[in-house]
Parts: structure tokens; C-alpha cells; sequence
């Protein structure tokens, strides 16, 4: 029998200073025991300072870890800390939350998702991209046992982390694009359900686009639930197929070329572009999106050399090779890359 196992979240907590019920949240998952959070030392005082407070009022004996990228490295560093806990709690942006995620499964303990950005739909996602030589690519971990969104805290974080969010939705396009192109040419596995929920997603996110403004309670929220179904999609999928094709290996190459990498939302929301050319879709579509979310939409924008947007355009074939998409195995020549780069507008 071929069993498949979709794992997702048991409880998703979404509101303002929602928070400081850490602890209750926790007591009432029936959680006892040790527990360790995780963050950075940015989300030290945004947000982790809080949920101790609130579990330590809760008689929960918690240890603090901070660290600062998703490697390998730095998941070995919270497994020192975490011998005998029950709980991992990430709390911070997508590399705090997928380092913890990692952790957490290595040592077969639950973990506690604690979002302090909707940057990033791995917030409730079963998978952690972890930095290697080869580049980051998502590994497979476990869902978190719950999320805990405070909308409060995400609100008041930059703006441009909630349109790096919305962009790393909108770049689903291309990635069920991809996916409906490895099914027709290699057969591979499609989720009708999984696809159709993380595009569905993006067209929600993209009706709604002039409604996400700077500071608004609700604009966080509809982000966060937003990034909460594309990573259920993912669940469903059981990859990160529904929401990862040519455009995250595009970003995931930048991470490794460029001196000063941009956001992963703003780089895959540019990849997106280039790549809905590539598949003969509708890219300016995807650019007025972008635009509409006041998302980057070019090299000068995100702050990148454009030598490195078509050096990434080149070599993004080479990452996770063995998941076909518009890149083909060759990928594209230069004088290809550098004319899709002009052609829409990225350079
Ligand atoms: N596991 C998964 O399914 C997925 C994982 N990812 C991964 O997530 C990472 C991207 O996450 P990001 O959050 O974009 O990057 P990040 O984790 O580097 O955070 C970006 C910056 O925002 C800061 N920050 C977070 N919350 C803040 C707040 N409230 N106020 C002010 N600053 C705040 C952080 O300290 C950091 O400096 C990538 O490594 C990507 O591969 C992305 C999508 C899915
Ligand atoms: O970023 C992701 C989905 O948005 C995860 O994708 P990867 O599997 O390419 O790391
Ligand atoms: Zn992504």
C-alpha cells in the first residue's frame, strides 16, 4: 500500500499581542516540560522577550538560543541546547522559524512556529530551506504543532517584509507552471488539490493587493492567512512543488552570487517575471502585481549588480537539478539570459 502522510498544523493563533498567550497556548496543548526558543537578535525584543514572559508566568522553564542563518551549523547549535525539552520555539523570520523547524525534527520534539514577519510562507510549512554548499533548498521537517501570529508585532515590521511575503505567493505562478510542465514531459507526481489551493492563493493575494497597506492590523492578517494556505499546499503536495519551480532556483542562485542578497519573496517575485516570459505567460501580468504591492520589480530596486542577475539567470538550472522546470537540464546561454533580463525590464 502507498500510504501518504500530510502532516499540517494542530492550532493557528492569528491576532494582535496574541502573543503574550504563549503560555496558554502552550498549557493547553497539553505541552509540559523544558522548552527552548529560538530567535534572533533583531526578534530578541520584537517578539521572543515576550513569549518567555509569557510562558515563565505559566511556571515553564524556557532557555533562549540565538542565531543568525539557516545552516547546518546553526541547527546543530539549538540541538546542543536541546537534550531535554518538549518544545522548540522559533520565533522571528523564515530563517529562525526553518532553523527551529530543523531542530526540532532532528531531536523529535514539537515545535512552535512564532512568526514575527509575514515574509515568507514557511510558517507553517512542513519543509526548512537550510543553507549548503550547493545553495538553500527546502529538506523536509515537520509542521509546527501550532502558529502563533501576533498581527500587532507583524504589522509594525518594515512594510517591506509583508510585500516580500505577498511576492513569494505571487512567484506560485511560475512554480505550478513548472509543475504542470514536469507532469506533461517527465510524468512526474501533481496534486490537482495542492495546486489549485496555492493558486488560488495567489489570485487572492493579488485581488486584494491594493487593500495591504503599510501598518494595518488587517493587512497583516490577510498576509499571514495567505502565506498559511500556500504552505498548507505544500503540506497537501508533501514538497515544495505548489510554491517553489524556476523562479525560487533563481533566487536560490542569487543567494549564492550576490554580495548582498535581497529578500527570498522580493528575489523570487522578479524571477517570477522573468520566468512567466519564459513559459510565453503573461509576465507583465506578474510585474503590475508586483508593482501593485510596491514588491521590487528589477535589479536597481532589489539593490542587486544586474552582472548578477543574469550570472544567477545562467546557473539557476544547477540547483535541485533533479526538479524539472522551464530551465530545462542546459538552462540559458548568457546572450538568452541577458535578453530576457532587458525584455522585461528586470535590467
Ligand atoms: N521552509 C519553507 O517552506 C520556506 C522557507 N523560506 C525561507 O525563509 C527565508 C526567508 O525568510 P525572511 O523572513 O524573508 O528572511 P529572514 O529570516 O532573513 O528575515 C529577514 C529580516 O527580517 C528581520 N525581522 C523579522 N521580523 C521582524 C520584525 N517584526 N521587525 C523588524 N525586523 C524583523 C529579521 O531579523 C531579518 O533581519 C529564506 O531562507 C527562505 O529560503 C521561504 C519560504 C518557504
Ligand atoms: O521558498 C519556498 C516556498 O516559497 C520553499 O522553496 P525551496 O524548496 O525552493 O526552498
Ligand atoms: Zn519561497
Amino acid at each position: 500500500m502507498n500510504y501518504k502522510k500530510i502532516q499540517m498544523p494542530r492550532e493557528v493563533h492569528i491576532g494582535s499581542d496574541v502573543i503574550n498567550e504563549t503560555g496558554k497556548i502552550c498549557q493547553d496543548l497539553k505541552i509540559d516540560g523544558n522548552l527552548l526558543v529560538v530567535t534572533g537578535k533583531n526578534t530578541l525584543k520584537i517578539g521572543a522577550k515576550i513569549a518567555i514572559e509569557s510562558l515563565e508566568e505559566l511556571n515553564y522553564s524556557v532557555d533562549l538560543v540565538q542565531i543568525t542563518e539557516a545552516s547546518q551549523n546553526a541547527i546543530k547549535k539549538v540541538e546542543d541546547k536541546s537534550s531535554d525539552v518538549s518544545l522548540i520555539l522559533g520565533v522571528g523570520g523564515g530563517k529562525i522559524i526553518d532553523v527551529a523547524k530543523m531542530a526540532a525534527k532532528n531531536k523529535d520534539t514539537y515545535f512552535m512556529s512564532v512568526p514575527t514577519a509575514a515574509s515568507h510562507d514557511g510558517i507553517a510549512s512542513p519543509l526548512a530551506s537550510i543553507k549548503d554548499a550547493k545553495g538553500s533548498v527546502s529538506l523536509t521537517a515537520q509542521s509546527p504543532i501550532g502558529v502563533i501570529a501576533d498581527t500587532n508585532i507583524i504589522r509594525n515590521a518594515p512594510f517591506r517584509l509583508l510585500a516580500s511575503g505577498c511576492a513569494d505567493i505571487v512567484s506560485n505562478y511560475t512554480a505550478i507552471k513548472d509543475w504542470q510542465l514536469a507532469q506533461r514531459l517527465q510524468n512526474e507526481g501533481y496534486s490537482e488539490s495542492a495546486a489549485a489551493l496555492s493558486l488560488m492563493t495567489a489570485k487572492l493575494i493579488i485581488k486584494s493587493s491594493n487593500s495591504i497597506k503599510e501598518g494595518l492590523e488587517e493587512s497583516a492578517r490577510l498576509v499571514v492567512k495567505s502565506l498559511f494556505s500556500s504552505g498548507m499546499a505544500i503540506s497537501i503536495a508533501g514538497s515544495s512543488r505548489p510554491a517553489s519551480g524556476s523562479e525560487h532556483k533563481f533566487s536560490h542562485a542569487l543567494d549564492r552570487i550576490a554580495k548582498k542578497p535581497a529578500l527570498h519573496g522580493e528575489q523570487c517575485g522578479i524571477g517570477a517575471i522573468m520566468m512567466m516570459n519564459l513559459h510565453g505567460g503573461d509576465w507583465k501580468f506578474i510585474r503590475n502585481a508586483l508593482k501593485d504591492m510596491k514588491a521590487p520589480t528589477n535589479a536597481y530596486e532589489l539593490e542587486i549588480d544586474p552582472d548578477d542577475i543574469i550570472e544567477a539567470l545562467i546557473s539557476a538550472h544547477k540547483i535541485r537539478p533533479e526538479r524539472y522546470t522551464i530551465l530545462g537540464d542546459r538552462g540559458l546561454s548568457r546572450d538568452a539570459a541577458k535578453k530576457l533580463a532587458v525584455k522585461t525590464g528586470v535590467i
